[in-house]
């Protein structure tokens, strides 16, 4: 702790002197980037150490707060977007494509993960020694916003992990809200005169990109995971059994996903959960397809930024979208 005093001492020393320059002498020596770079070091530094964040501290007092608000974190591995399917065709496709990559012969099995597409934002917890030094949203897949603060107040994120998980390991999900809490919060706001949201997703992402931590923790937001990034070692051999490691950890992971093989058993599940959606208690625009075996979906790789061992099967746009 001790060491870590003289670190974080001078880490605010060298920002107040950034921000003199920045804010008082209008003359910044440093790029943008390389500020925000240290601000993300003495966040994670705070994280880490909380009893070091002094009420006068960098991160504390609003004027350092950066331009845009957050500073912007770099993703070690970039989170990706998926490709979509809109009719069963494509899903049939998406698999033969699959098999063809993986040089399968005709009776050879292909395990399938099949999840709900849940209609939230994305983000990214890196927890190191266990512990959560920085929480990201997606932003553009490679560069998002630094949200550390607001996602420790989310209940189903964890700030700390088991002993048993890895000593680097990035966790990826949805930060969400449901439908009755949104509604909730609605009638709230109608009340007070404010502007009202339009769907529980921008709820919630209005609510985790506060500036303000305070303002998100009376938010009713909730994260499913459902990915990973940068790890330490491999969670686990297949996307189902790294999902059940997941929620050894203490995450939440979404109880519709299933394990299908071929084709029919996709479409079946598509169905049910499409049949299903309305009386869910949050918003699905679709359901993800995912090769079971990691080995796999890593000889399939990805082509731009989209995998080619997992597909979005999305739902038709409802006519209205209000609630
Ligand atoms: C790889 C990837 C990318 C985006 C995703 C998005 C969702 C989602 N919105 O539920 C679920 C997933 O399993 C995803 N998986």
């Amino acid at each position: 702790l001790e060491e870590a005093r003289q670190s974080h001492r001078a880490l605010v020393q060298r920002i107040r002197y950034h921000d003199r320059r920045y804010y008082k002498e209008d003359a910044p020596e440093i790029s943008d980037a390389d500020y925000d770079r240290l601000r993300a070091d003495l966040i994670r530094l705070e994280t880490l150490y909380p009893e070091l964040q002094t009420a006068d501290s960098p991160t504390r007092t609003v004027g350092a707060a950066p331009a845009e608000g957050f500073a912007k974190v770099r993703h070690a591995r970039p989170m990706l977007s998926l490709a979509n399917a809109f009719e069963d065709e494509d899903v049939v496709e998406f698999l033969a494509r699959a098999r063809k990559g993986l040089n399968l012969k005709e009776d050879d099995e292909l395990a399938v993960v099949a999840e709900p597409k849940i209609d939230g934002l994305s983000a990214s917890l890196r927890y190191e020694n266990r512990r959560l030094v920085v929480a990201a949203t997606r932003g553009d897949g490679t560069e998002g916003e630094d949200v550390t603060r607001n996602m420790l107040t989310i209940d189903d994120v964890p700030d700390t992990l088991p002993d048993d998980a890895p000593d680097l390991v990035e966790v990826r999900g949805e930060v969400y809200m449901g439908k009755a809490d949104f509604a909730t919060l609605n009638e709230r706001r109608a009340e007070a005169g404010e502007a009202l949201f339009a769907n529980p997703r921008n709820a919630a992402a209005g609510s985790l990109r506060q500036l303000d931590p305070e303002i998100t923790r009376k938010r009713p937001l909730k994260f499913f995971a459902y990915a990973w990034g940068e790890v330490s070692a491999p969670l686990a051999p297949t996307q189902w059994a790294a999902l059940d490691r997941l929620e050894s950890f203490g995450f939440t992971v979404n109880p519709l996903r299933r394990l299908c093989r071929g084709a029919d058993e996709l479409l079946a599940r598509y169905r049910e959960i499409g049949d299903g959606r309305h009386a869910l208690d949050y918003d699905i625009d679709g359901v993800v397809y995912k090769i079971d075996r990691l080995d796999w979906q890593a000889l399939l790789g990805q082509v731009a930024r989209a995998p080619r061992w997992a597909i979005a099967h999305k739902f038709p746009a409802e006519q209205a979208k209000t609630r």
